[in-house]
């Protein structure tokens, strides 16, 4: 079943066009990547699955609900994880499930819990982020650029809960990234967003032998 669908998608920024006739789409449980460098138009494509930025023409369709962990994680600095949790669960100002399930899922976040998020790293504030979005018990979960200003030992072990969270429970992701290495690590199929356009897209083993991607992205062959 497919849960986002993007068809013919163009966004315009007074005059200056961000996205081009884009299409994708997301069947429920796969992992999906968005690759592309800066200013290529991902951040338009999540706000656009958010609501928070309309379309010039084209159609968007999302069956089911779509929880987004932003770029730049904005977790609520003063506020302990706990509460940050909590705020993801709050919908049409009613509160929702309580926080065990997250904390099951994620149990490094067990111990940080009264901690004040802002008080924590940059990666374990990334999974706060994470359990934030998944407090809502979202169908898609759109994550935009899962490895920024992290290390690579913290961005694999997010990369290995994120894992985790796929096979065993089937969520279904739209990893938004920069890190094509990453990105093709972690998902089966991959799109890659130039300058506003869908310039290639395929299975991930596919992609990562693709010459125009280890050109652009890989500095040379992806192993
Ligand atoms: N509010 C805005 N007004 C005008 N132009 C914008 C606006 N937001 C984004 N743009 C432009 O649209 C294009 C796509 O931007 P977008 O933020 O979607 O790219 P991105 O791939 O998310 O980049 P990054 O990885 O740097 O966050 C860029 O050229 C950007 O300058």
């Amino acid at each position: 079943m497919t849960l986002v669908s993007v068809s013919s998608l163009t966004v315009r920024y007074s005059g200056a066009t961000a996205l081009d006739d884009v299409s994708l789409h997301l069947d429920r449980s796969e992992m999906v990547a968005l690759i592309g460098a800066n200013g290529a138009g991902k951040s338009t494509l999540v706000k656009v699955l958010s609501g928070l930025v309309a379309p010039a023409s084209g159609q968007v369709t999302v069956n089911g609900r779509l929880a987004q962990v932003p770029e730049g994680r904005e977790v609520f600095a003063d506020l302990s994880v706990d509460d940050n949790l909590r705020l993801g669960g709050w919908r049409n100002g009613r509160r929702g499930r309580d926080t065990t399930a997250i904390y099951e899922l994620l149990p490094a976040l067990v111990p940080l819990r009264r901690r004040a998020a802002g008080t924590l790293s940059g990666g374990q504030q990334q999974m706060v982020a994470i359990g934030r979005a998944l407090m809502g018990r979202p169908d898609v979960l759109v994550i935009d650029e899962l490895s920024l200003g992290l290390a690579p030992l913290v961005v694999e072990a997010l990369a290995g809960h994120l894992r985790d969270l796929h096979r065993d429970r089937g969520l279904t992701v739209l990893l938004i990234e920069q890190n094509a290495r990453l990105a093709l690590s972690l998902c089966s199929r991959a799109y890659v967003l130039e300058a506003g356009r869908i310039v290639l897209d395929g299975d991930a083993p596919v992609l990562a032998r693709d010459e125009r991607l280890t050109a652009a992205y890989l500095g040379g062959h992806y192993e």
